[in-house]
């Protein structure tokens, strides 16, 4: 197995009366798309600033692409893409212009096909020439995104790349950001929309108060956080549930016309349920199934519920 393209050892970040990170240990490997999720204020922001030099640490070790951030701060962040949150561009330059500049300030040589590719993958095409002022909110963010990836970092930061923006420009980015991480770029990724993360991520880190209360595969904190919930309704009031469906742990409404069931990680499946309730010949009338998303399951993890070994 190739070595982690970042690790984090014992990352603490105190502030005069606060800890926004404490003890964070984190090892990202080649080429995954990796979310880190918590509320707001929970250090998101903060661990990436350690990373990129905009925050200085209090302690621990950061290694990038293997090599110790305290004996190089500068030539492995290099390789390092970061869309920040805010805007953060200057009004006077063209849009090429200021992908021209991020190329020369990450030491890369003048390169106007690889600026004009990263404006075709964006759809800035047509603005091309526009003083970057000119650009409107989404298109800024677009932008935002160009410059983190034009100097072609191995590693990328991807604050809230989306906040605002329409939905088709986040599609848009999420079909961008797929493909990167096919290409064997990795991608770190922080986001309020949880659907965000449900469709791109393939681990998920969950932090609050400044700890790493978790780091696991999607589908693993899926399978052991998530529920399915299934409502069945009966076409006219049940006497009793029948011998067959007791085994479930299902519960049957006040009005005996509806049979809830939540399906969890260790109990039988829904459809076994369902294929007892048929078999028992009983006119069922509706039948619904939700399950649950990553916004469920994050609140259930923040709220602290046990854990199971994974
Ligand atoms: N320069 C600073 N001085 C003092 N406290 C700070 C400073 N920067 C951040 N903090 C505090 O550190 C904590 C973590 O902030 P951070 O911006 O990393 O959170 P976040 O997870 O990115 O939040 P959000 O989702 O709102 O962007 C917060 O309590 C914040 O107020």
């Amino acid at each position: 197995m190739s070595s982690p393209v970042l690790e984090l050892q014992g990352l603490t970040k105190s502030y005069a009366k606060l800890t926004a990170l404490s003890d964070v240990n984190l090892s990202i490997r080649q080429g995954e798309i990796f979310a880190l999720l918590g509320p707001n204020g929970a250090g998101k922001t903060t661990l990436i600033g350690s990373i990129c030099g905009l925050v200085k640490k209090t302690s621990g070790r950061i290694l990038l692409f293997g090599k110790d951030l305290d004996q190089d701060p500068v030539g492995p962040r290099y390789d390092v893409g970061l869309v920040p949150q805010e805007i953060n561009f200057d009004p006077f330059f063209s849009v090429a212009e200021s992908l021209r500049i991020q190329l020369g300030y990450y030491g890369r040589p003048r390169d106007d096909a690889r600026v004009d590719e990263v404006l075709t993958a964006l759809n800035l095409q047509a603005k091309k020439n526009s003083l970057t002022r000119a650009l409107s909110g989404g298109m800024k963010r677009r932008l935002l995104i160009a410059k983190a990836l034009v100097h072609k970092p191995k590693l990328v930061f991807l604050d809230e790349p989306t906040a605002g923006v329409d939905v088709e420009l986040r599609r848009d980015l999420w079909t961008y950001v797929r493909k990167l991480a096919s290409e064997g770029t990795t991608v770190i990724l922080t986001t309020h929309y949880l659907e965000e993360a449900e469709e791109l991520a393939d681990r998920v880190g969950v932090i609050n108060e400044g700890r790493l209360l978790l780091v696991e595969d999607k589908a693993s904190v899926m399978r052991r956080f998530g529920e399915r919930r299934l409502v069945v309704t009966f076409e006219q009031p049940l006497a009793e549930l029948p011998e067959a469906t007791r085994r479930f742990n299902a519960t049957l409404s006040e009005d005996r016309r509806t049979l809830a069931y939540i399906e969890r990680e260790g109990t039988p499946p829904s459809g076994e349920l369902l294929r007892a309730l048929y078999a028992q010949g009983l006119p069922i009338s509706d039948v619904e199934t939700r399950r649950s998303r990553l916004e469920d399951v994050l609140i259930e993890i923040l709220r602290g519920r046990p854990q199971k070994a994974a």
